[in-house]
């Protein structure tokens, strides 16, 4: 392929190379660090009705220079061992970028799940991870899946389901893979954890005055225009949490169906409804639709805010000329390829890149593992300690004052942190704490002009760190 067309893991490769120069560090750790660590391609057999159908299927792991590894499970027909390991690596560098101390791994399966059933579906996922634990490729300490594009917290539970089988003695077997239902021991909050992520760096990113005057556009998220393409688990918290807390306006979406557009703005929650009673964004009422063949024409429309969130290689440069919003935010991995990534670059978009914006997912999935392996829910010990010293001292303010605390105020000012709280709490956190080490490297460095450098920079330094420090083997 061309520098002009680039591969998905050509494109990851490009960013890596661009930033290791400025990193200073030896070619022989750089090559260390940048390349996979191991790679296991399966063929398995699975009984569809009355067929066989062999299934093709890998694992990446990218990195161990930290353990466990750590990486979603993407089921789509569009999987391939390229694919898979340029997704690896991006959750080495993303996982180093929000502090998440795991290596980066990740899993695919060759289906379109949406032609399966849910029966069908179950058997593909217990037999994946069968190949999987005889492998020696999942486990607590070694590696950890997660949900990615086409699965969910059902495939989770199937997948800790069949790993507790084969281990039941294992203690914290349910540490065994994130995303899990809240009631088979995941965490509240990772569902909507990516999209919940992908608000707090943008918001953050819009809060820099500076940073908005040099695009033409006001500080604050508020009021903010957004385009989003792809209505799934990551597009659509997005887009929930962007118009709901942060006043942003949806003015356009696209799905596998077409897109629709309307620049005086679409509910998001009425959008969804409707789409699950017509089974279609299309002909939504006062958007003007666009047809499946012209679907992509979304990454054209005219916004502040674009919000990739299928897949990768969405932004070529067959339409990169053509984006008219001011900031890309990168939901999805590796929506840009890196010879598009400079036309936008050029026209002076700015571009918050995949492996800080999408971080919250792995970010909350930490979280689960924490609590797993600490068999405890996040808040239960402090809950009502809290509370009753929040009580007590606002007691002692109304003492003082001689003034009454009305109950709505106490009741807000005094109640302790349940696990969504912390959970929201830590992520907003990651995220605010990433983007601020990450835009400071973008500001400090001379030669370094776009977020997705720095944020590689910052990553290829956390990770050489470790390498440093332990050594190399024998
Ligand atoms: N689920 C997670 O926690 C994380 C996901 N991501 C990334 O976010 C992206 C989306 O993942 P999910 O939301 O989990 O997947 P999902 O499977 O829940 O949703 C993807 C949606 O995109 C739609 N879609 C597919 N092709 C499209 C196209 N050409 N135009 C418009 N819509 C299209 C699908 O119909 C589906 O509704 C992927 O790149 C994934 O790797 C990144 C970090 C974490
Ligand atoms: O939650 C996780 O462990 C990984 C999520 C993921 O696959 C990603 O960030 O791309």
């Amino acid at each position: 392929m061309s520098k002009q067309q680039r591969s998905f893991y050509q494109s990851v490769s490009d960013y890596f190379d661009r930033a290791a120069p400025h990193t200073g560090l030896h070619p022989g750790l750089l090559e260390q660090i940048k390349v996979c660590n191991s790679v296991i391609q399966v063929h398995f057999p699975v009984k569809i009705g009355k067929e066989v159908k062999v299934i093709e299927a890998y694992r990446v792991q990218h990195s161990h220079h930290r353990s466990p590894t750590k990486g979603g499970i993407r089921f789509s027909n569009h999987v391939n061992q390229e694919e898979v390991m340029a997704l690896a690596t991006l959750m080495t560098f993303k996982c180093a970028i929000v502090d998440v101390p795991f290596g980066g791994a990740k899993g695919g399966v060759k289906i379109n799940p949406w032609e399966y059933t849910a029966g069908q579906l179950e058997k593909i996922t217990r037999r994946y991870t069968t190949e999987l634990i005889q492998r020696n490729f999942i486990g607590p300490a070694i590696d950890v899946p997660a949900p990615d594009y086409g699965t969910g917290s059902r495939e989770m539970a199937w997948i800790y389901d069949t790993y507790r089988t084969f281990k039941g003695e294992e203690l914290n077997a349910a540490a065994c893979v994130t995303g899990k239902p809240v009631n088979q021991n995941g965490v509240r909050g990772r569902t909507e954890a990516t999209g919940r992520g992908v608000y707090y760096g943008i918001r953050e990113a819009c809060s820099n005055a500076d940073d908005m005057k040099k695009l033409g556009l006001e500080p604050g998220i508020e009021g903010k225009t957004m385009v989003v393409q792809g209505l799934g688990n990551v597009g659509s918290y997005t887009s929930i949490i962007s118009q709901d807390e942060g006043g942003v306006k949806i003015i356009g979406v696209s799905e596998v169906e077409g897109a629709i557009y309307d620049p005086k703005g679409i509910d998001i929650h009425k959008l969804l409804q409707f789409r699950k009673e017509t089974g279609s964004i299309l002909n939504y009422p006062g958007a003007e639709s666009y047809s499946k063949e012209s679907r992509k024409s979304v990454m054209e429309f005219e916004c502040d805010i674009l919000v990739p969130a299928a897949l990768e290689n969405q932004i070529t440069l067959d339409n990169a000329h053509r984006v008219k919003a001011k900031i890309i935010a990168e939901a999805a991995n590796g929506p840009i390829t890196s010879a598009a990534e400079k036309v936008l670059l050029d026209a002076g978009k700015l571009i918050l890149p995949d492996l800080f914006l999408n971080a919250g997912g792995v970010t909350v999935s930490y979280f689960e593992w924490l609590k797993n392996l600490s068999h405890i829910r996040f808040g239960r010990m402090d809950k009502r300690f809290n509370q009753r010293t929040y009580d007590s001292i606002l007691d002692v303010v109304e003492q003082n004052t001689g003034k009454d605390i009305n109950e709505r105020d106490r009741q807000f000012i005094a109640r302790g942190a349940d696990e969504i709280d912390l959970v929201r709490s830590g992520l907003e956190e990651t995220m605010i704490h990433a983007y601020n080490e990450i835009r400071d490297i973008w500001k400090r460095k001379k030669k370094v002009d776009d977020l997705r450098t720095a944020a590689f920079i910052s990553a290829i330094n956390k990770i050489s760190s470790d390498y440093m420090a332990l050594g190399i083997f024998p």
